[in-house]
This record gives C-alpha cells, sequence and structure tokens, in this order.
C-alpha cells in the first residue's frame, strides 16, 4: 500500500533548503525552461484566480519535468491590500506527486520556498549582469522577499555597503537591525539608489517607485514585485532604455506590468544566457523582470524533499 504523503512545515523548509544547494538546481531548470522542448519541461502559463473582495489573487503553477522525474503545483495566494493582518501577503503551498501514479508524495509549505528560489533567481541574474567590481547593493522594500535577497546576495557577493529604503523609515530600521550585517537605512529611493551597482525591487507597489534618471548606467536592477499586467515598481525610462531580460518571455508579456505599459522589449531570458544562446551585456545598464516559474518551485522542492528524508 502508498504511504500518505510527507508534510513538510515552514520551519523544516527554513532548516533543510540551502542557497548553495538550491542555486545550481535553479540555474539548471531555467536553462532547460529557456530549451523550449516539451519533452523536457511542460510549465503552462500560471492561471490566476482574482479573489477581488479581499484585494488578492491565487496562483496555480503546475509543472512536469518527466527527465527529472518530477510533477508538481504551488499554489500561491499573494494581496495587495495592507490592514494589518500578521499573516504573510505571500502564502503557497506546493504539492509533489509521483508522476507515475499520480499519488502526492509531500505536501510542502511554500513560503520560504518561494522567498529563496526568487531571491536565487535574481542573485542569478545578478552573477550574470551585475557590473563586474559592484561595490553597492540597494534593496527596495523590507517584507519577506527583502529578507531573502538580503541573505542570498550577501551570501554570494561581497558588498562594500548595503541600503535599504522602505516607505517609513521605521520598517527599514527594523529591517536594518534584523539582519546580521550592517545596513544603511535611506529615507528616500533616490538616496538609496544613487550609485548603486545593483538594485532590487520587492515591494508591492502598483505605480513606478524607482526611476531611470536616479539609476547610474551599467546598473542591474532585478525586479521582483508587480506582477500584475497592471502593476508597476519601474518607470517608461529604466524600462525602454534597459536591457530588459525575464525569467519567461510568456509571463513577462502577460503578466508584467513593467513590460507591457511601458512598451519594452525583452532582450533575453535568464535561461538563454545560462544557455549561452543570447549575451549577458553586464556594460549596460540591465534588468531583470522576475514573475517566477513553476520550475523554479519544482526544483526546489524536490531538493527540499531530499534534504529532509537525508537528515529525518
Ligand atoms: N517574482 C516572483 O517570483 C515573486 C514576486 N513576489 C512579489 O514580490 C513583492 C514582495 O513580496 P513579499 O516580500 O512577499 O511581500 P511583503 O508584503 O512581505 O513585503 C512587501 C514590501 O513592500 C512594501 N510596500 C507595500 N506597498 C508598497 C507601495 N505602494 N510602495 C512601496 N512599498 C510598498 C511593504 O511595506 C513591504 O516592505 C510582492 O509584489 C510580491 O507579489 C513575491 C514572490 C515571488
Ligand atoms: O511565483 C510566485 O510564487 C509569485 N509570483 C508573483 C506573485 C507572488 C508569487
Amino acid at each position: 500500500m502508498d504511504s500518505p504523503p510527507i508534510v513538510i512545515s515552514r520551519d523544516e523548509v527554513k532548516r533543510v533548503l540551502r542557497y548553495i544547494d538550491l542555486i545550481p538546481r535553479l540555474e539548471s531548470a531555467l536553462a532547460i525552461f529557456s530549451r523550449k522542448n516539451s519533452l523536457e519541461i511542460i510549465q503552462p502559463l500560471r492561471s490566476v484566480i482574482p479573489l477581488s473582495k479581499y484585494n488578492g489573487f491565487l496562483g496555480l503553477m503546475p509543472t512536469y519535468m518527466e527527465q527529472e522525474g518530477i510533477l508538481s503545483t504551488k499554489m500561491v495566494c499573494f494581496y495587495k491590500r495592507e490592514d494589518g493582518s500578521t499573516l504573510p501577503s505571500t502564502q503557497a503551498t506546493v504539492l509533489l506527486f509521483n508522476p507515475e501514479y499520480g499519488n502526492v508524495k509531500a505536501i510542502i509549505d511554500g513560503e520560504v520556498i518561494t522567498a529563496m528560489r526568487t531571491a536565487a533567481a535574481s542573485a542569478i541574474s545578478a552573477k550574470w549582469l551585475m557590473p563586474a567590481q559592484a561595490e553597492v547593493l540597494a534593496i527596495l522594500g523590507t517584507g519577506n522577499e527583502a529578507l531573502s535577497h538580503y541573505n542570498v546576495f550577501t551570501e554570494i557577493f561581497t558588498f562594500k555597503e548595503v541600503r535599504v529604503w522602505s516607505r517609513t523609515r521605521e520598517r527599514a530600521e527594523a529591517f536594518s537591525r534584523s539582519v546580521a550585517g550592517p545596513v544603511k537605512v535611506c529615507v528616500t529611493v533616490e538616496e538609496a539608489v544613487k550609485d548603486a551597482d545593483a538594485i532590487v525591487t520587492v515591494t508591492r507597489a502598483t505605480q513606478p517607485i524607482l526611476f531611470g534618471k536616479w539609476i547610474k548606467p551599467g546598473a542591474h536592477v532585478a525586479a521582483v514585485g508587480a506582477c500584475r499586467p497592471d502593476w508597476r515598481e519601474l518607470d517608461d525610462e529604466l524600462m525602454r532604455e534597459a536591457v530588459v531580460y525575464v525569467d519567461s518571455r510568456e509571463g513577462a508579456t502577460t503578466e508584467s506590468g513593467d513590460v507591457i505599459l511601458s512598451g519594452a522589449t525583452v532582450f533575453a531570458e535568464l535561461g538563454e544566457v545560462l544557455n549561452e544562446t543570447r549575451p549577458a551585456l553586464r556594460e549596460k545598464t540591465t534588468v531583470f523582470k522576475s514573475l517566477g516559474l513553476g520550475i523554479e518551485d519544482a526544483v526546489s522542492a524536490k531538493l527540499v524533499l531530499e534534504r529532509w528524508e537525508a537528515t529525518e
């Protein structure tokens, strides 16, 4: 008889998942994704159900990677509203199936997976697209994604200065106190991004907060928020003048307000850079527009299950 699904909690995911293991898996998955071979990956565009009454959305992210033996679905709810709830604004669950019989092998909390795989994808973009001698990192926003981005960027790169901006100084100060290393609190976005080499936008803004005129030529922007077709974090000037990389062309041209409303041209998928079929134009100002992919959750969940089984 089949064993019942293993349930892996948020704390257990946090215990077993490490960037050093995750990054190579994501690099490989992004590269396979951009080869567009349906024998390797089937990952339809995310279905999104608006939860209008609650100012939120449910995203369904099924993925099948035949050669890796991974069949998974992430279900993620994300909310725009700010009503003082203590629950995270992005909550997710990942189901891992046995592709041969369809039984569920594991039910894994998706909050930490989402935060870590998104930050790891941004870090991969920075590895290829950030200026060679990057000294200053600016993080805009102070939520879950801000923390995971701080963690991975300071783990794999060495910055002389890390800056943070939030809409209130209190939140930026609390973020600065909560992390291990020194972080400079900035009162305006302009102050945070001035001469920065790498900029991470991880807010729930729906109108542009980052303007091209403030940015040093050659900087790299990992743009993570604004995942709806009418939401923005970056202004038209930045989107049109930068070289724009995305995780998925189909995703970006369907879901990203920054891409759709600015009329920017998508230059390449990150996986194409990894496959060396499109160049990494590190010397130019670059934007990596991230929307999130089911394959990222699929390989992360498989890794979590492997590590959990190895340490249980
Ligand atoms: N690209 C991807 O794969 C993923 C994208 N996201 C998106 O990333 C963003 C951040 O996610 P989390 O850190 O989980 O959210 P969070 O709720 O933990 O943090 C959001 C941050 O944005 C700030 N904020 C809210 N409204 C704002 C506004 N109008 N202007 C400026 N700042 C504002 C909040 O104060 C907070 O610092 C969200 O837009 C979320 O939908 C989240 C997960 C994956
Ligand atoms: O890929 C994800 O997970 C998400 N993408 C955009 C919005 C929140 C979650």
